[in-house]
């Protein structure tokens, strides 16, 4: 079974085991899966039968961009990027093209003479798949798939196809999964012209919209299945968000600062949170290792807790599908106090990472928060690019998780730029409270300590809730 098929009847399954409706579920199935591999009638029935999940089984890829604006610099780094993409999603890229335009083709993405061109490529080494450096209409997938007659895929499905290979958690599947059907539903092949075919007939002949009934293709029942599948999965998501809002407020109600790690993806924010914290968080040479935020509890040098986050990497033109369903995991960042900004100083062109960072940082309203910038790698960075950085990131800390090297820096950077809502407390606490006392140890930073007869005596700097539990005991200080 085929992936494609596979996360189709995961669809069916779970749209009528919850709704207790068949729409044809299994046999529309097998019927649409014999279809597809009718090669030769295939031109003939795609266009109302064929639902375009992508079946992203890469093997063997030639790569295609248009390089439109920037330096043959910037349009090799992309190409650069995609083959590390599509190598990340497990296929073999056999030859990557592009062709310098304006603007892409409205039809076909690249030139007409260039498909030709393609498609020889294509011819000569065999390869089963073609992958567009872009987002492509379903118009210009379709055109260029008729021409290639090979499966074209583009940099979206192909960033969604990763993401779904790497997701975990059972909030990461359902994200995950909302992106790829709101990618795919616009998609479904053949979508506008079966419908407009159909309904032709019928709108002139009076009846119209929600009249269809027996005549009703396979196409609208997948559309409608994703459409419960799309409800379902925002429930589900809504219900998760919860219980993750919940846990961040009760940080918030007891004070204690959040920092989020935020990046491009491989930039080694897992890494740097290990070093941090010793969090034991999967470390991968692999572009979008971590989908699910990790939050560890970790304390400056001088004793004030906080916590860090550990979040997804970003990626040049991020697909607006995947911000949109991450986007109560990216709250992480917009909601934290600071955001530590992690760069991957041994990248060829890591300004260009930091500039899409900050893109997907505004989109996510995360850019009115502070923000650290911490060049990672210099074990492995080369001079020339280090120095540019130092002069573009005056402010930036360098480090490298790997050798430790300016970690205790970093630490220091962070806590200084922590908020410090602890309070000054002077308290003497009686001696059947000795709890209280053990949590001024544990959440606060204690001044100094005395044992008299009637408690213990302190004087610390603890978090406005810790303040309050302390209330009753509060003394005089002697300097006050
Ligand atoms: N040479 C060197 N390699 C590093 C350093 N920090 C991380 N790496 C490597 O960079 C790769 C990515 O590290 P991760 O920590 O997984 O990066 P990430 O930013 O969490 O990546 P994603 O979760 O995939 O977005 C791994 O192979 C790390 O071993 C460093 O300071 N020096
Ligand atoms: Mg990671």
């Amino acid at each position: 079974m085929t992936k494609h098929d596979d996360f189709l009847a995961r669809i069916a399954a779970q749209s009528e085991r919850e709704n207790g409706t068949d729409t044809g579920g299994e046999r529309d199935l097998a019927d649409r899966a014999a279809l597809r591999r009718v090669g030769s009638l295939s031109t003939q029935l795609t266009d109302i039968t064929e639902v375009e999940y992508r079946d992203l089984q890469l093997e063997r890829v030639v790569l295609v961009g248009v390089w439109s604006t920037g330096t043959a610099e910037d349009a090799e780094a992309s190409m650069t990027e995609l083959a590390r993409l599509a190598e990340t999603a497990g296929s073999v890229v056999l030859e990557s093209l592009s062709q310098r335009r304006r603007n892409p083709d409205a039809g076909t993405y690249i030139g007409s003479g260039k498909v030709r061109e393609l498609g020889e490529v294509v011819e000569m080494t065999g390869a089963d798949t073609v992958i567009c450096d872009g987002e492509l209409s379903p118009g210009q997938l379709r055109n260029l798939e008729e021409q290639l007659k090979v499966k074209v895929v583009d940099r979206t499905a192909l960033i969604l196809d990763i993401f779904a290979q790497h997701a975990k958690s059972k909030e990461g599947k359902a994200q995950v999964e909302l992106a790829q059907l709101n990618y795919f539903l616009p998609r479904l092949r053949g979508w506008g012209v079966a419908l407009s075919r159909q309904r032709g007939g019928r709108v002139a002949s009076g009846a119209g919209i929600g009249s269809r009934g027996p005549g009703e293709t396979k196409l609208e029942i997948d559309r409608r299945r994703i459409h419960r599948r799309i409800a379902q999965l925002k429930t589900e998501l809504a219900a998760m968000r919860q219980v993750r809002d919940t846990k961040r407020s009760q940080r918030r109600a007891n004070a204690v600062p959040a920092v989020a790690i935020a990046g491009y993806t491989n930039a080694g924010k897992s890494s740097l949170l290990n070093c941090l914290t010793e969090a034991g968080v999967l470390v991968e040479d692999s572009l979008f290792a971590t989908l699910d935020p990790t939050t560890r509890k970790t304390t400056t040098t001088d004793g004030r807790l906080y916590t860090l986050t550990d979040t997804v990497g970003f990626v040049r033109h991020l697909p607006h599908q995947l911000v949109e369903s991450f986007r109560s995991t990216l709250e992480e960042i917009a909601d934290a106090d600071l955001v530590v900004h992690v760069i991957d100083g041994s990248d060829a062109h890591p300004e260009d990472q930091v500039v899409a960072v900050r893109e997907v940082l505004k989109e996510i309203d995360a850019a009115q928060v502070p923000e650290i910038m911490v060049v990672n790698k210099i074990d492995a960075a080369d001079e020339i690019t280090l120095g540019r950085l130092r002069h573009l990131l005056p402010q930036a800390v360098f480090v490298s998780a790997r050798t430790g090297e300016g970690i205790a820096e970093l630490r220091g950077v962070i806590a200084g730029a922590l908020p410090d809502p602890a309070l000054r407390i002077d308290v003497l606490v009686p001696f059947h409270q000795g709890a209280l006392v053990s949590r001024v140890h544990a959440e606060g930073t204690v001044l100094t300590e005395e044992h008299t007869a009637e408690g213990t005596l302190l004087q610390a700097k603890v978090y406005p809730a810790l303040a309050g539990a302390l209330h009753d005991y509060r003394v005089l200080a002697v300097n006050e």
